[in-house]
């Protein structure tokens, strides 16, 4: 049992997802946290006159109680699945354009000055920063194509506190349209820096857990997508990927029909199959985007067990399309949320689910009503309810991370990564309102504490 003293107990009101339609919205509880930030036990409908009595039935009867004051609640921190932090120097710009064209004209540019470290030491911190202030306690970040810069995000991200999977661009190939020397000079190359950048990571200490299996910054496979890279590249990914089963990739998937279609004339086979083709379609597969999957590919990666990361704020903004994301659970996707910055011009999760509720409600909108709903079909063209939009943000990102085990909600045994929401004045008396207001109108100025592995990292009340 941890010694009484070490144990911080937080004690007000919990919003906790369950499953993708119901979540615990408890006034009274009580969250014991180690002193290396893991949940030790949880207490739900504890009046003041019980406090004492269940710290001494848990033997810590000295713990360091928080008290949440009245329109506070803690709830899971958000689990940004994809996003690129080498594209926050051009986050609102580019409005109009769509994939090719503005991955050509501003993205690459933006991402080639990570090629002086020092560029990246001034930003990077800023990223994180930033994100962490959105309440993303976990995020899925791309850099760029460059070792060095890349190395800097992740001492970044680990110095700031947050938990990060942490990408370097793989891409030796140019995409239609680009005659840029924004690409890596050999595949051989792209995979020496790929291992150097893992060595790198794992040459970080693992973060408050001070667990080596619960680190704070995990490397991650990033093939950038299927256009930029080189069938070459592709079977060295391969490679890396079977030989170390652990470690997570990412990439883009079906986002834009001008993409779908230059995909399909270079590899005669639909998107999902050449990453599969490849071995690079497994359980720990974070798939961005996502918008034009046919049937054979939703049971592929069902099959495979890779999720999908929704971006609802890019695909509107490119213009990419809507994605089905309701008929992908039907399927029994594993599908999370993702920022998508800069392709999305918001850097806030809140954002993302908004859109997210927008992009279902369009879907339910076109609806044909001979698509009635059925039994087994309870999402597809349906409006998602709060309950799924949380659980999209928090566990559904978790488990697109293949990592439910320790993150997504504030369940015994998990890591302590936690927000506390401050509605102010705003606040109304029931839960349920509140976690609705938040969401829809709440904004960085109500995220109050955040918290990665029991460690305040963030938020209104965190003096950096
Ligand atoms: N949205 C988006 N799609 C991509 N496909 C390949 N690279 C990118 C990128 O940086 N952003
Ligand atoms: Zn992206």
């Amino acid at each position: 049992m941890a010694s009484s003293h070490s144990v911080t107990v937080y004690w007000g009101s919990l919003i906790n997802p369950k499953t993708l339609t119901c979540y615990d919205a408890c006034p009274n509880s009580l969250i014991a946290v180690s002193s290396v930030g893991n949940i030790l036990w949880t207490a739900h409908d504890v009046g003041p006159s019980q406090l004492s009595h269940i710290l001494v039935q848990h033997g810590c009867p000295d713990a360091h109680i928080v008290r949440l004051n009245e329109g506070q609640f803690l709830m899971p921190g958000f689990i940004d699945t994809h996003t690129h932090a080498a594209q926050v120097p051009i986050v609102g710009t580019g409005y109009g354009l769509e994939l090719l064209k503005w991955l050509n004209e501003l993205v690459f540019p933006c991402e080639t000055k990570f090629k002086d470290k020092e560029y990246a030491e001034e930003v990077y911190p800023l990223v994180v920063k930033r994100f962490i202030a959105s309440g993303t306690t976990t995020c899925c970040y791309y850099g760029s194509l460059h070792l060095e810069a890349t190395n800097v995000l992740a001492t970044a991200a680990h110095s700031l506190g947050q938990r990060a999977l942490i990408g370097k661009c793989n891409m030796d190939k140019h995409t239609p349209g680009d005659e840029s020397d924004y690409i890596e000079c050999s595949a051989a190359v792209s995979i020496e820096h790929t291992h150097a950048f893992i060595h790198h990571v794992h040459s970080l200490s693992p973060g408050p857990s001070e667990d080596p299996k619960n680190p704070l910054i995990y490397p991650i496979l990033t093939p950038r997508f299927a256009l930029s890279c080189s069938d070459d590249l592709l079977k060295r990914l391969q490679h890396v990927a079977t030989s170390h089963p652990h470690l997570h990739i990412q990439t883009h998937i079906s986002e834009n029909p001008k993409e779908v279609e230059e995909v399909k004339k270079r590899f005669g086979c639909d998107y999902a199959e050449v990453y599969n083709k490849y071995g690079l379609l497994r359980h720990n597969t974070i798939l961005g985007h996502a918008v034009y999957l046919n049937d054979k590919e939703i049971d592929l990666i069902v099959e495979k067990k890779a999720g999908v990361s929704h971006c609802p704020i890019s695909n509107f903004n490119l213009k990419s399309g809507v994605a089905p994301i309701g008929k992908y659970l039907d399927r029994g996707v594993k599908v999370g949320l993702g920022t998508d910055v800069s392709g999305g011009f918001s850097s806030s999760m809140l954002d993302a689910m908004r859109d997210a509720s927008i992009a279902s409600t369009v879907l339910a909108l076109q609806n044909n009503p001979s698509d009635a709903p059925e039994q087994e079909n309870k999402f597809a063209n349906q409006q998602l309810p709060i309950a799924t939009l949380l659980y999209l943000a928090t566990l559904g990102g978790a488990e697109v991370c293949a990592l439910e085990h320790h993150i997504g909600s504030l369940d015994r045994g998990k890591s302590f990564d936690a927000l506390i929401v401050d509605l102010h004045h705003e606040a109304v008396s029931d839960l349920k309102e509140m976690l609705g207001r938040f969401i829809f109108a709440g904004d960085n100025r109500n995220i109050s504490a955040v918290y990665v592995q029991g460690k305040l990292v963030g938020g209104t009340s965190h003096c950096a």
